[in-house]
């Protein structure tokens, strides 16, 4: 609970000349379905609606008072400010008293990995017996209890309320993907971040940030975020072999930490092994060598685990727990995820739905497959546009066989999406089957002993949006049922 007049004294240099007097705050909402009693209603001009509609709505439903970039006929105060998507993280961090200067927090961006990575430090900081706090992708959890999320990094609301549950849970730490989209639109502004991590950047979301140079800014922004004063122990860990480090490097004046495959970097990865069954290296940091066997596949594998370790050893954990954990890792649901079958076949589902990513799990498939290699693929609708030729070529490239199919096709049609794949393609070594199940199905039909079929693009999702609907639908029970058909 909080007094308003109390709350709005937080946004700088502002004045307003409402009569607020006794007006309390039990809870802050930006979406008026979610208003109770006693609810502050902050209107947001979204890229769909524009939040000022429902601001009568959301009085109707007990809102005590609203902020808003005009004045608008209400029973309730009316504060006009005059950007509320600038103010709401301002407020949600006021509301929720800072809860991010009471723990560790860790955020992680980049194009591709960023799951991965934060969960692997989760498992570091369990391992070193403590509570964590994790907000991604796949969820919001505070060690067993999840949150759904409807996005990677959720709006400044969502994040402070979250991370106020986290310091009263008492977690040690928090670690959370920080995505360009929410750099940019100030989702994590008040964030007061101690490690921010970099893995690396291709192509993706041009649909959003329009060039690669906007997008690689956009990145920069977290460790613009990390401070410019050296009060604080705060770390930048940067992917040295990624060119985009030596721009974001400059965005900081905190003290930066590299990692990479070469001794040129802090915390580097020597004598790698890529196996059937995983990868093994040496893992040098800046006191000590480990040797690493983990389950984990791939080169980018490496990286990720580079990226966590240099994390838990600037978060105090034992480089001894450090090895333990990924050593003994089975990493996150949906990456690289292996189908058990008794057909002799290897089927991976995988999130891969970047051309990076999809180049890198099958070049890591091509190392340890001896048959034919078939991909199931698809680009996402009202997405980045550029990627879907790109995808398709890599597919067709480094697979034996492809078959593009729907991935999330949301407003658009499937038939043009994979229409916009395949127009500038050479290679004729793919098949068009639109229906996910029977791609997959044609996948596994064709299939011998010693193949390996990936499934990639969806890896965790447990659904299909077509059009407006969201139609059950997971990779691994698909591959699951049809395998044992
Ligand atoms: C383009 C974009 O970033 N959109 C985000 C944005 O939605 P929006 O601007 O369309 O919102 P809107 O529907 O216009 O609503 C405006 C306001 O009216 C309110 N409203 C709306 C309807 C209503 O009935 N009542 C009501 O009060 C809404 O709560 C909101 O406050 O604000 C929403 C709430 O915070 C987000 O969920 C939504 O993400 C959508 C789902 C999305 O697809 N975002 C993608 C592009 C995204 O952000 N992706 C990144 C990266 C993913 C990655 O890792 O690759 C991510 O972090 O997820
Ligand atoms: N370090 C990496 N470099 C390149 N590709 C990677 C890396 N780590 C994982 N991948 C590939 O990218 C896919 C997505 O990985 P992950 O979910 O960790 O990335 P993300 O950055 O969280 O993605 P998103 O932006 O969708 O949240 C994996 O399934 C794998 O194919
Ligand atoms: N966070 C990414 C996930 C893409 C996953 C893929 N399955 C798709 O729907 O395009 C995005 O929203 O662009
Ligand atoms: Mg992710």
């Amino acid at each position: 609970m909080k007094r308003l007049e109390n709350l709005i004294k937080h946004i700088p240099n502002f004045k307003h000349s409402v009569v607020l007097d006794n007006v309390v705050i039990n809870s802050m909402e930006i979406d008026h379905r979610e208003v109770k009693q006693g609810s502050l209603f902050i209107c947001i001009k979204g890229f769909t609606v524009d939040g000022h509609q429902y601001a009568k709505a959301a009085c109707d439903n007990g809102a005590v008072a609203v902020i808003a970039e005009r004045d608008l006929d209400l029973a309730v105060p009316v504060i006009v400010v005059k950007d509320t998507s600038h103010v709401l993280p301002i407020l949600a961090n006021a509301f929720f008293d800072s809860p991010t200067t009471n723990f560790p927090l860790i955020g992680v961006t980049g194009t591709n990995g960023k799951t991965s990575v934060t969960h692997l430090i989760e498992e570091m900081f369990q391992g070193n017996q403590q509570k964590t706090g994790i907000i991604g992708t796949i969820e919001m959890r505070i060690n067993d209890q999840v949150t759904p999320v409807k996005n990677t990094t959720p709006d400044a609301l969502f994040l402070q309320k979250s991370f106020k549950r986290m310091e009263e849970e008492k977690v040690d730490a928090a670690i959370m993907e920080v995505s360009s989209h929410a750099l940019e639109q100030g989702r994590v502004h008040g964030c007061d971040f101690d490690i921010a991590v970099f893995t690396n950047l291709s192509q993706d979301h041009l649909d959003y940030h329009v060039s690669m140079d906007h997008y690689l800014f956009a990145k920069s922004l977290l460790f613009a975020q990390l401070g410019n004063d050296y009060k604080e122990k705060k770390y930048a860990i940067l992917n040295i072999d990624d060119p985009s480090s030596l721009f974001i490097m400059r965005a900081t004046a905190q003290p930066i930490i590299t990692y990479g495959l070469t001794d040129e970097a802090d915390f580097y990865a020597a004598n790698i092994e890529l196996k059937a069954d995983g990868v093994s290296f040496d893992l040098h940091t800046p006191t000590q060598s480990l040797k690493i066997n983990s389950n984990l596949m791939g080169l980018f594998s490496v990286y990720n685990m580079l990226a966590a370790a240099a994390s838990a050893y600037y978060c105090n954990i034992d480089l001894a727990i450090v090895q333990k954990v990924l050593n003994n890792t089975n990493g996150v649901k949906g990456r690289f995820q292996p189908v058990a079958n008794d057909r002799g076949l290897g089927v991976i589902v995988d999130y891969a739905h970047t051309p990076d990513s999809l180049e890198n799990v099958l070049k890591t498939v091509k190392k340890f497959c001896n048959g034919e290699i078939s991909v199931v693929v698809g680009c996402g609708g009202d997405r980045d546009k550029t990627k879907r030729p790109q995808m398709a070529h890599i597919a067709c490239e480094y697979a034996d066989k492809a078959i593009f199919t729907s991935d999330n096709p949301r407003s658009e049609s499937p038939e043009d999406i994979i229409e916009d794949m395949i127009r500038p393609l050479e290679k004729d070594n793919f098949q068009i089957v639109i229906d996910r199940k029977e791609a997959i199905k044609s996948a596994v039909e064709q299939a011998k002993e010693g193949d390996v079929i990936l499934i990639a693009g969806k890896g965790h999702e447990t659904y299909q949006i077509i059009g407006d609907q969201v139609l059950e639908f997971d990779d691994v029970k698909v591959a699951n049922q049809l395998l044992q058909d």
